[in-house]
């Protein structure tokens, strides 16, 4: 798993190894980082490095710092270098003066404007760990001038470091160089910090347990059931699917058949729409209602299935019985309609909700803010569930406070029925006995490399990226150590 810190953490981490470290010799190690990453950003994007234009955004702090000596760093390579001092009186000395002795151009916010606008690549120091609320208005006036590609220190400035928020103008880089370890910014919000690289200044030792995680591919192989020469087709687990009705049977058929193609386990569906399924999935066990389904080992409860009497008793039913359920869609406004719906549920059995920020506020009474995983994490606890909270960056958060973020590969999933096929795969997880917040997390993780995959760059409907599951799941199982 890929560990992601808040910057108070990282703040307690650096005091540690900046007391055992010479002065100045992290500063160097980060902003030779950054030098060696603008060089690759030159070289790509102009042809060449020597004989660059590259403006320096210093804001006050070591974020400037940085970027005063990653331009010290680059004079070495030939490249025609402008700092941009937002606050000279305050600019970081050491770097202003390596600077200055490697004879790079300074100049004040005031008389930027030409070097920004005729500048190759821009590096941005304005702000970095200690950003807090919106970019000052000096800061975000130069921010909105810049048109050259951006390579930001540490994270892009205007987008706040915790959450990954953007109130006002905020810097959108090309890529990010950061350090000693990633930041929630990174994860929650990658669409502003573009390309993401980590330049190790020795962090790791003082660092302890993350804050967030994201699961690594070779996690998910480990995690996807696989079966052995001792399973059979129960072993793997049977999922129930209620979704979907006859008069609109397309949630059941995406639903239903993800959950075949996860695993090699079994599926039932039970629902008015069982006759559309079997059609399209013939190894499909189908019935006519959640009573008459027989054994399960997960529900999956929700997609298309109404949010009406026959839905609540279906979705009541599907809580009595004490196996995990995954409730979606309907099931998640049947339960923020009547909450007492979880008074039927057995405590120790797995649940996960699957909101998006819409549903997240009508279960919840409030939208998820800008701190996603805070509120994903607030909502897990308080239903005592996992609660997945979809968008761009997947939130998977468990009631013990474990949490972590799925990053999409482009935008393709938002599209009609896509939640359908991520609650089958959740569904086909949970049957086969994965800790629930596992079995969310990489279900998310399949889900979003079978829309890049079918996707290829352009837009995709549900039923496709159900068909790219197979696809996905040999990727991942192609990281699986043998
Ligand atoms: N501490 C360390 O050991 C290291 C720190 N490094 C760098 O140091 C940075 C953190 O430095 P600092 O803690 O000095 O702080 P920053 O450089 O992140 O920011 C501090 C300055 O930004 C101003 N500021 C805060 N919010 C603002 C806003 N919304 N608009 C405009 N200005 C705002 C503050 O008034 C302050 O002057 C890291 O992001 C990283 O770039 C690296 O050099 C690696 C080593
Ligand atoms: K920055």
């Amino acid at each position: 798993m890929l560990g992601i810190w808040t910057t108070d953490r990282i703040r307690a981490a650096e005091e540690k190894l900046l007391a055992v470290t010479p002065e100045g010799a992290l500063m160097h190690k980060a902003a030779f980082g950054v030098a060696v990453h603008a060089a690759q950003m030159l070289a790509k994007h102009v042809g060449r490095v020597s004989g660059t234009r590259v403006t320096l955004l210093v804001g006050a702090g070591n974020n400037g710092g940085d970027a005063l000596w990653a331009g010290a760093f680059l004079r070495k390579r030939g490249v025609r270098v402008t700092a941009v001092l937002l606050k000279p009186e305050r600019a970081h000395e050491a770097g202003l003066a390596a600077l200055r002795r490697a004879r790079g151009r300074v100049v004040t916010a005031d008389d930027g404007w030409p070097s920004i606008e005729q500048a190759d690549l821009v590096i941005d120091g304005i702000v970095g760990l200690s950003a807090r609320g919106p970019l000052r208005s000096d800061a975000a006036a130069l921010v909105e001038h810049v048109s050259a590609p951006v390579l930001a220190v540490d994270l892009p400035s205007g987008v706040d470091p915790d959450t990954g928020a953007v109130d006002g103008p905020a810097v959108r880089a090309t890529r990010t160089v950061t350090f000693g370890a990633r930041k929630p910014v990174h994860v929650l919000n990658p669409g502003f910090c573009g390309q993401i690289h980590l330049v190790d200044i020795g962090l790791a030792e003082e660092l302890g347990e993350p804050d967030l995680v994201q699961l690594g591919v070779a996690d998910v192989a480990a995690a996807w059931p696989v079966p052995g020469p001792e399973d059979n087709k129960y072993t793997q687990g049977v999922t129930g699917i209620a979704a979907g009705s006859a008069t609109y049977p397309g949630a059941a058929v995406l639903a239903t058949g993800s959950a075949v193609l996860a695993t090699s386990g079994m599926v039932r569906y039970a629902g008015s729409a069982a006759d559309v399924v079997r059609a399209d999935w013939p190894e499909v066990i189908g019935t006519g209602s959640v009573t008459d389904a027989g054994r399960v080992q997960s529900w999956v409860a929700g997609p298309g299935m109404g949010t009406g009497n026959e839905g609540r008793a279906t979705l009541r039913h599907v809580l009595e019985q004490g196996v995990p359920v995954c409730a979606d869609a309907d099931a998640i406004t049947l339960i923020a309609k009547f909450p007492d719906l979880l008074d039927a549920r057995d405590p120790d059995t797995p649940l996960v909700l699957t909101p998006h920020a819409g549903e997240f506020e009508r279960l919840t009474g409030a939208a998820p803010g800008a701190d996603r995983a805070a509120a994903a994490r607030a909502a897990a606890r308080r239903f005592d569930a996992v609660v997945l909270l979809k968008g761009h960056s997947t939130v998977v958060a468990a009631p013990d406070g474990r949490t972590l973020v799925n990053v999409a590969n482009g935008s393709w999933l938002a599209t009609a029925g896509s939640g359908d096929v991520l609650s089958g795969l959740i569904g086909a997880l949970l049957a086969a006995g994965l800790d629930p917040w596992l079995a969310a997390g990489a279900a998310a993780h399949v889900h979003g490399l079978a829309a890049y995959l079918a996707a290829d760059g352009v837009p995709v409907p549900a039923s496709k990226i159900q068909a790219a599951i197979p696809a996905a799941i040999r990727a991942v199982l192609a990281y699986t150590p043998r």
